[in-house]
């Protein structure tokens, strides 16, 4: 099986620089305290190389090597710290970015200079001799230290396509000077998977005796690609991030490049043993760094196995290999079906089988008619999952466990901005009716207090069921403006976890008492009180 990988056997040493790069990305920052739990995630994972930050750039980044000192990872992980070669008016010996890297104290240290003659000499504003100069002493000052030096050649793709013969010699000064990986950058992250494999398999015919490693950006969306060429090419050291998070459009993208080197390539990384973990690091990095996970993300996004056109569901079911390239469970990730209007009877039964309902093929034909004509009437049921499972057992002639009877919600303000809300519901559980009232900060939540209460009087077990989320979509609203319909998705919390559910109309508060109602209903059912 392995004969047939292009990159079998090969050992991929792998540097992750979420920690560096990583927060060069607009709207991420993490503090001491994220950064060595990230460090210590990732070198659990298995990543050979963790590049922490930049020393020499502010006090976090040093205040982070500065914690680590005297800590031992996980899995044999090395710390590296990120520093650009010398001033060009500084010898080594006196340039203070230098000294941080070496008070940083680290095993390795990832250094990178300039490439291309374009910015040698107008963002150095230096001569090419000079720059060649810079990148020898400065590799030279480290490894005199003691260091490991990994080079990263800024721009290399660029300054190759420009002027190959001096995006080589920069190399040349980097190994004179000691280093012993040289790493080829595509910083803009425009150049082609065609260029950086020719660019690179050039560099690894001439380095014979250094390790050649590649890292680039995701401008052209591009990067996987990039790195994959550069690694077909002979590069065995590959840079990236968790998530592709990185200065600009991103970085290579780490959740997908090892999954793909490991499961389609082949190659031999260390991180190929702890594959399964692999979602789980990457919602981990998600919320130290305070995004929201990408639910599209390939291997680990929560859509990456998550089936929705009918045909798929039904060939799904009968082997997941006809609409899945890869097995979820290997990379962590899980299966999950849809119900929408683009379902047949399979997603159904798929879906309802999840709760444990069972349905014949035959009996489902009803149900996904009713399924298709609220969607074409505002209901959307990929998002609510406790909704559906409602409708079906509807369907099937189960007894409601309540009956709101009616309802009222109004809104009064006055001329100081002083607005009160107030709403009250009148509801049947079995033969009694209680009726009720409540105030609440807007119609809403006034109206969510009144359900409650209301409720509360015969299931004293809803106390702990809770509204978690609350969204509004207007649909078509260019055309009848705030006439249109709105689709409600409620997200309700409780002992057992979390559930979903929808309601639309062109009235905002009805549309906000089915989600509702939904939701408490779906917590009576699971909960065995109805
Ligand atoms: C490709 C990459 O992603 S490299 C990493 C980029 N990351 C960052 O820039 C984040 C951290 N950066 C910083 O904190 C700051 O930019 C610092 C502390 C490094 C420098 O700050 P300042 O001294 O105020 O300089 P400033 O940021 O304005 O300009 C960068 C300077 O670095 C110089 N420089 C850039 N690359 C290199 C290099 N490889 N070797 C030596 N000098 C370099 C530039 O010529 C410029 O100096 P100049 O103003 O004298 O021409
Ligand atoms: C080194 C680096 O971050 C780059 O060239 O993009």
């Amino acid at each position: 099986m392995n004969e047939a990988k292009p990159l079998a056997g090969a050992r991929i040493e792998l540097l992750d620089t979420t920690l560096r790069d990583g927060t060069q990305a607009e709207g991420v920052t993490l503090s001491v305290r994220d950064k060595i739990a990230v460090a210590e995630a990732l070198a659990a994972f298995g990543v050979d190389l963790i590049e922490g930050g930049w020393p020499g750039s502010n006090p976090r980044d040093a205040d982070f090597f500065e914690a680590m000192k005297g800590r031992t990872l996980p899995g044999g992980a090395r710390l590296t710290a990120f520093g650009a070669t010398r001033r060009r008016d500084l010898a080594p010996e006196d340039d203070p970015s230098l000294a941080a890297l070496l008070e940083a104290e680290t095993p390795v240290v990832t250094l990178f200079g300039k490439s291309w003659t374009l910015h040698a000499r107008e963002a150095l504003g230096v001569s090419l001799e000079a720059n060649l100069a810079m990148i020898r002493e400065s590799v030279a000052f480290l490894r005199a230290a003691g260091r490991r030096v990994v080079y990263d050649a800024e721009h290399f793709f660029d300054g190759y396509a420009e002027d190959p013969a001096y995006a080589l010699a920069t190399l040349e000064a980097a190994a004179e000077g000691g280093a012993d990986t040289l790493v080829l950058a595509d910083t803009n992250g425009g150049r082609l998977p065609e260029e950086v494999f020719a660019a690179a398999a050039e560099v690894v015919r001439r380095f014979p005796g250094r390790t050649v490693g590649v890292h680039t950006h995701n401008d052209a969306e591009l990067a996987v690609a990039n790195s994959l060429a550069a690694l077909r090419a002979g590069a065995r050291h590959l840079q990236g991030t968790v998530g592709g998070y990185g200065e600009r459009a991103g970085n290579a993208n780490l959740t997908s490049l090892i999954p793909t080197l490991v499961l389609k390539y082949g190659a031999e990384l260390k991180a190929a043993d702890r594959l399964e973990g692999l979602r789980e690091l990457a919602h981990f990095v998600d919320e130290r760094a305070n995004q929201t996970p990408n639910r599209r993300a390939p291997y680990v996004g929560d859509a990456a196995f998550a089936h929705k056109g009918g045909v798929h569901v039904s060939a799904v079911l009968k082997n997941p290999r006809t609409y899945e390239h890869v097995e979820p469970e290997r990379v962590g990730n899980r299966r999950r079906f849809l119900v929408s209007d683009l379902s047949g009877r399979s997603n159904l039964l798929a879906k309802l089988a999840e709760a444990g309902l069972e349905l014949a093929k035959e009996e489902a034909g009803p149900l996904l008619e009713e399924v298709k004509a609220l969607e074409r009437d505002g209901y959307a049921f990929e998002g609510a999952d406790a909704s559906f499972f409602l409708l079906a057992r509807r369907l099937r002639g189960a007894p409601e466990p309540f009956r709101v009877d009616a309802f009222r919600s109004w809104t009064g303000g006055d001329a100081h901005g002083r607005w009160q809300a107030e709403a009250t519901v009148q509801l049947t559980v079995a033969d009694r009716s209680v009726h009720t009232a409540a105030t609440g900060q807007g119609p809403v939540g006034a109206l969510d207090n009144a359900l409650r209460k209301a409720l509360l009087n015969f299931f004293p077990e809803l106390e702990a069921v809770g509204l978690a989320d609350y969204k509004v979509r207007v649909l078509e609203g260019q055309e009848a403006g705030t006439a249109s319909v709105v689709r409600v998705l409620v997200e309700m919390k409780g002992s057992e976890g979390r559930w979903s559910t929808v309601g639309a109309s062109a009235n905002v508060i009805e549309a906000s008492l089915k989600a509702l109602g939904d939701g408490y209903a779906y917590a009576l059912v699971r909960a065995g009180l109805a």
